[in-house]
């Protein structure tokens, strides 16, 4: 059967957090990673989200994998395809969001895409084109002291119009507020005024369904979860796809093994995830000074450490540093060296932790689940129940062996105590 919606996620966390909306909104859905082999056989799916690592490479990079994507999905049949960025906006001046629209704009042909990474249910809201992350706008948000990408202005029509090649203008509440034919009027007198992006003013998820029928009849869309939620509402009330709810329960059944969490993800809420943990589970703090100096002796450290402590219960491995321990690893080695110096490690002990029996593994933030998850060589996940706000709990599938199953945790989400939360949803008490 052919897909009717394909997604291209930018990092491996969102890819799962806009999964876990579309399957909750009841659309089977199948997370690949990366852009899927020929030979990889894929349960019967309405939406495919292929989850890249593309938010933090040079943007050409982006581009070209992003492109392959595509033609993946269209090969599939896909009639809309959403470009998945996150809810905060996470880019810099050289891209990728930008970039990448425009390139996937002109592959399909696209007049003009709107843009919208609001989020209603973790708080992110659009309004008059600025981003607000819960009652601040973006620069006053966490996201100011980002490792990768400080987010520094609020204003999504000067950031995107930044890192792009065409001219950005704005479909305003008033319009979303008055329903989808407004949202759609507007879009195509801004493609006739020669712009060829749109920010989408969003607040409650009600905007987000006159977004999504607006967007649904478009054929390339930009934006987070409320998007995705949005898109999904749409494809089942027209008809294009047959509302399926999902069997959440099933998925972790079976799956025992050691239980971890590696964190690499440096927002508030992750190192307070971290410090809530400390009370629940043995916790250890890595150096990312020997991560990037002598990374095989910290990692064999780690692994010893935990090693010694799986058969008792879960165990915490945290790169994760404050703003002012971040800034002084980052001024020493250089922002993107210490990043990939870091992720290495967190993957290499992901690695180490699937060797030594792991076999349910939380991982906090995008770059670092990335990387760990390359590392593994998952080539697809089944998308199951939520364990909080964009975070669903994930089967392997298609790989050789025994299946695990994962959380992939953005920065910014779950609740306090989301380890112990995670952990509990796949059957390991702290
Ligand atoms: N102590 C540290 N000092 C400097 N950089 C670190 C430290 N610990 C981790 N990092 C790096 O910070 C980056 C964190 O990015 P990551 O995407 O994993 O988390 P996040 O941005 O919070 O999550 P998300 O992208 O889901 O919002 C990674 O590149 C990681 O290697
Ligand atoms: O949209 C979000 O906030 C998340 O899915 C994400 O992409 C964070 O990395």
């Amino acid at each position: 059967m052919p897909l009717t919606l394909g997604v291209i996620a930018d990092d491996y966390t969102g890819a799962s957090d806009l999964a876990n909306t579309l399957s909750k909104e009841g659309v089977r859905t199948v997370q690949t990673i990366g852009v899927p082999d020929a030979a990889l056989a894929l349960p019967d799916a309405d939406a495919v989200v292929v989850s890249l690592k593309s938010r933090s490479i040079p943007a050409d990079e982006a581009v070209a994998v992003s492109l392959a994507a595509y033609e993946w999905l269209k090969s599939r049949g896909a009639s809309h395809i959403l470009f998945k960025v996150c809810s905060t906006f996470d880019s810099t001046d050289a891209g990728n969001i930008g970039p990448v629209t425009d390139a996937l704009r002109l592959a399909t042909g696209a007049a003009i895409v709107p843009v919208t990474p609001a989020f209603p249910e973790t708080g992110r809201t659009v309004y008059m084109g600025h981003l607000f992350v819960g009652d601040v706008p973006l620069n006053e948000s966490p996201l100011k002291d980002h490792p990768l990408n400080p987010m520094t202005d609020s204003d999504l029509k000067r950031v995107l119009a930044r890192q792009s090649a065409g001219r950005v203008g704005l479909v305003p509440l008033k319009d979303v507020a008055a329903g989808a034919d407004a949202v759609s009027a507007r879009l195509e007198h801004l493609a006739l005024d020669g712009r060829t992006a749109a920010i989408v003013d969003a607040v409650f998820d009600r905007d987000l369904e006159a977004v999504g029928v607006a967007a649904a009849a478009l054929p390339l869309s930009t934006g987070a979860s409320g998007l995705g939620l949005g898109l999904a509402r749409a494809l089942i009330a027209d008809g294009r796809v047959l509302r399926q709810a999902s069997d959440g329960a099933a998925l972790a059944a079976g799956i025992g093994g050691y239980a971890a969490v590696v964190a690499g993800s440096c927002s508030k809420a992750t190192l307070e995830q971290i410090a809530i943990a400390e009370g629940q589970m043995p916790v250890l703090r890595l150096s990312a000074e020997r991560l990037v100096t002598h990374p095989e002796a910290e990692v064999a450290a780690a692994l010893d450490w935990a090693k010694a402590r799986l058969a008792s219960g879960p165990v915490l491995i945290a790169a994760s540093g404050a703003p002012e321990q971040v800034a002084e690893v980052q001024a020493r080695f250089g922002r993107h060296a210490a990043g990939v110096a870091i992720e290495h490690g967190t993957a290499a002990i992901s690695e180490g932790l699937v060797a030594a029996g792991v076999r349910r593994l939380v991982l906090a933030g995008g770059e670092t689940s990335g990387a760990s998850v390359d590392r593994l060589k998952i080539p697809a996940f089944l998308v199951g129940p939520e364990i909080a706000p964009g975070v669903p709990l994930l089967r392997t599938e298609g790989q050789p062996g025994e299946p695990m199953v994962l959380a992939l945790k953005s920065g910014n989400f779950g609740g306090p105590d989301f380890f112990a939360k995670a952990l509990a949803m796949m059957g390991v008490a702290v």
